[in-house]
Parts: C-alpha cells; structure tokens; sequence
C-alpha cells in the first residue's frame, strides 16, 4: 500500500479509482465494512482503491484542546489496510485552508478528470466546510456522471441503539470496558511502545515486567490491572499488567506494565505491541509488600483464566 500526501499526487494516478472517504480512526467494524466494499468495487471495475482520509483530526485546528485520542497508530493502521489490500491511502494535512473548502470543490477535486469509477461511504458520512456534504449531496450531484455512489448501511453496537462508530469506541475503552472495545474494533484495542527500564523491582517480587511509556496521543485504558496479550518479535504472548503509578511505592510516574507469562529475555528499547483483553480491578496502595505479591498472584491466576477462554 502507498502513502500519498496530496490532490497533485493524486492527480499523478491515471489508474480509474474507487474511493472510500472518512477518518477512520481505529478501522472498526463498521470502516471495515466500507473500505471492504471499495477494494470489492475496486477489482471489479479493474480499478485501484484510494482511502480519503487526514492527517490529523479537524479538531486539531477547530479546538485544539478538543481532540479526541487516537484508536490506532498510524503505522498500525496502515499494517491493517494494507491486509485489507488497499492500494493507497491520501491523508491530507490538516490546514484551516482545507476546513473552508465546500462540499462542492471536494468532489469536484476528487472527481474532476480523476478517472473515478465509485466512490463509497457510510450512511453517516459529512464532509466539506460545516460538514454540508452528506451521501444524498453525493448522489444528487454525481446523478449526471457514471461514478457510482455506494452507500454502505451503518452497523450497530449490539448493545446498543447506536452505530458503531470510534466515539462509542473511545467510551468503551475510556470506562474499562475492553471486550466491547474488542467486539466493535473487531480485535483487541492495542497501543505499540518502546520498553524502557523500570525501577527493577518486579523480578525481586517474583514478578518482573515489561515497562511502556503510555503513548499521549492514544486513548488510555483506566487506571488498573488487565488481562494482557504482548507482541515481541513477531511472536504474541499472554501476560498480566497495570497501568497506574504503583501507588504502594514512592517516586512512581504513570505508566504502563506487563508480565509476560513464559518469558525472560532482556528486551529493553525493543518495540512491542500491548493489547489489553479485559479490565480485572483498580489499582491499591498496599501497606505490606507481601499483600501487593499475593495480589499479583491472585491476578496472574485471573488473566490466565480469561486468556484461555477468549
Ligand atoms: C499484575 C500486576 C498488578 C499490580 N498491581 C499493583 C497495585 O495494585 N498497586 C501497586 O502499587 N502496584 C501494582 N503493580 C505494579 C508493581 O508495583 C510493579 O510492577 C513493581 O513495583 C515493579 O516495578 P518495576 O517494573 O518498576 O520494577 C502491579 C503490577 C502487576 C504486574
Ligand atoms: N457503523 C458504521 N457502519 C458502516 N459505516 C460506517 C460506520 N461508522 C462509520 N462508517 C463510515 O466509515 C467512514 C469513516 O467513518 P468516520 O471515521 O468518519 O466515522 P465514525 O467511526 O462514526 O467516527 P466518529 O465517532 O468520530 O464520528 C465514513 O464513510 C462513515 O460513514
């Protein structure tokens, strides 16, 4: 999959094209279900397909102090839709130049001599200055050219009267709920980090751990204990972690550890990624050592249980 950054290298693929237009973040079930269709589309009409997506959020520029935090990494999104065979993504940087383009210049850029075969969208998709673009703009003013509208029906959360969508998502990870996280990500939430040392304490409690700084642009899980799967090496491994700041000692920052089960090598400054399959309980200050060691037992016992049931 390539990457490309503007309308002028847009312009350079005479390829006929199929979009599929959005933020995406996260690539949850009901993108899926978008992008699905416009790689679909794409082979059928001997055509390449082009995510339509930004660099950053439009918060950024509109209310900086706004912007919600991220579901997915951009090298991890672009692993995913590269699985999912797109051929190319355009994030276009986000400007308060491109937040005033109307609805119209949009489609007229994307579309205008583009050699466009489809463009697809979800039922809930704006888009243009005041979000005025919506899919029935779309359709009413592609009707006189043979691009094809293809509007994908919204998927629910099970749960819950709503579509899916990364809002829902980000509750759902911001309140420990990890399992509706899972279902409507359609995989585990995950954040990727680099391990760097921790205070070395964990091995002298018969628990060592792999230390992450929490990555500030990412939605955070609560505070607490969780039932964990590590990648190191291409290889996945189950473990137990906290993210807090180990309220039983002094001197702590905020961060995020793992024990991984059935592992001992030395992998400081390599680069893993940390899914996070249920929240087990909140993070205690212990007054005794001995109590947050029989603690860490009882949870290592926990996160087994829920690892071998997923
Ligand atoms: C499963 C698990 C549960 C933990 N629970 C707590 C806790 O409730 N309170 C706390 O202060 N620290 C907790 N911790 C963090 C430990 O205090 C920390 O791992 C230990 O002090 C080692 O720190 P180090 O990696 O910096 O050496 C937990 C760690 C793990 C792996
Ligand atoms: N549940 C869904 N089912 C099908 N398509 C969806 C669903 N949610 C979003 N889409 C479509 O996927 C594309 C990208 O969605 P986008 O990231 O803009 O919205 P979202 O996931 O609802 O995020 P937010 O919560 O920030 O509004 C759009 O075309 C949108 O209409």
């Amino acid at each position: 999959m390539k990457q490309i950054h503007s309308f002028d290298e847009l312009r350079q693929i005479k390829d006929r094209k199929v979009y599929a237009l959005g933020t995406f973040d996260g690539i949850h079930r009901g993108h899926q279900r978008v992008i699905y269709k416009a790689v679909q589309e794409a082979k059928s009409a001997q055509a390449v397909s082009i995510i339509v997506t930004f660099e950053r959020h439009p918060l950024t520029i509109l209310h900086p102090d706004r912007v919600p935090k991220l579901l997915v990494q951009q090298a991890v999104m672009d692993d995913i839709l590269s699985a999912m065979n797109v051929d190319y993504v355009l994030r276009l940087p986000m400007t308060a130049g491109l937040l005033r383009v109307t609805a119209e210049e949009f489609l007229k850029i994307l579309c205008k001599n583009m050699n466009v075969a489809a463009i697809v969208m979800g039922e809930n998709f704006t888009f243009g200055a005041q979000g005025l673009g919506n899919p029935s703009y779309i359709r009413q003013t592609l009707e006189p050219t043979d691009i094809r509208v293809l509007v994908q029906p919204l998927l629910p959360c099970d749960s819950l009267e709503k579509p899916i969508s990364s809002t829902e998502i980000r509750k759902a990870i911001q309140e420990g709920r990890m399992e509706d996280a899972t279902k409507w990500l359609g995989r585990p939430y995950q954040f990727k980090g680099i391990v760097i040392k921790g205070d070395q304490r964990g091995r002298t409690l018969g628990f060592p751990t792999l230390n992450l700084l929490l990555p500030d642009e990412m939605a955070i899980p609560p505070d607490g204990v969780y039932a964990n799967r590590v990648r190191i090496d291409g290889k996945w491994y189950n473990g137990v972690g906290n993210i807090g700041d180990n309220p039983t000692f002094k001197n702590q920052y905020h961060r995020c550890e793992v024990h991984v089960f059935d592992f001992d090598r030395d992998v400081y400054g390599q680069s893993v990624i940390v899914q996070f399959i249920a929240y087990i309980r909140s993070e205690i200050k212990f007054s005794h050592l001995q109590d947050l060691i029989d603690q860490m037992k009882v949870d290592e016992e926990k996160a087994l249980r829920i690892l071998t049931d997923v």
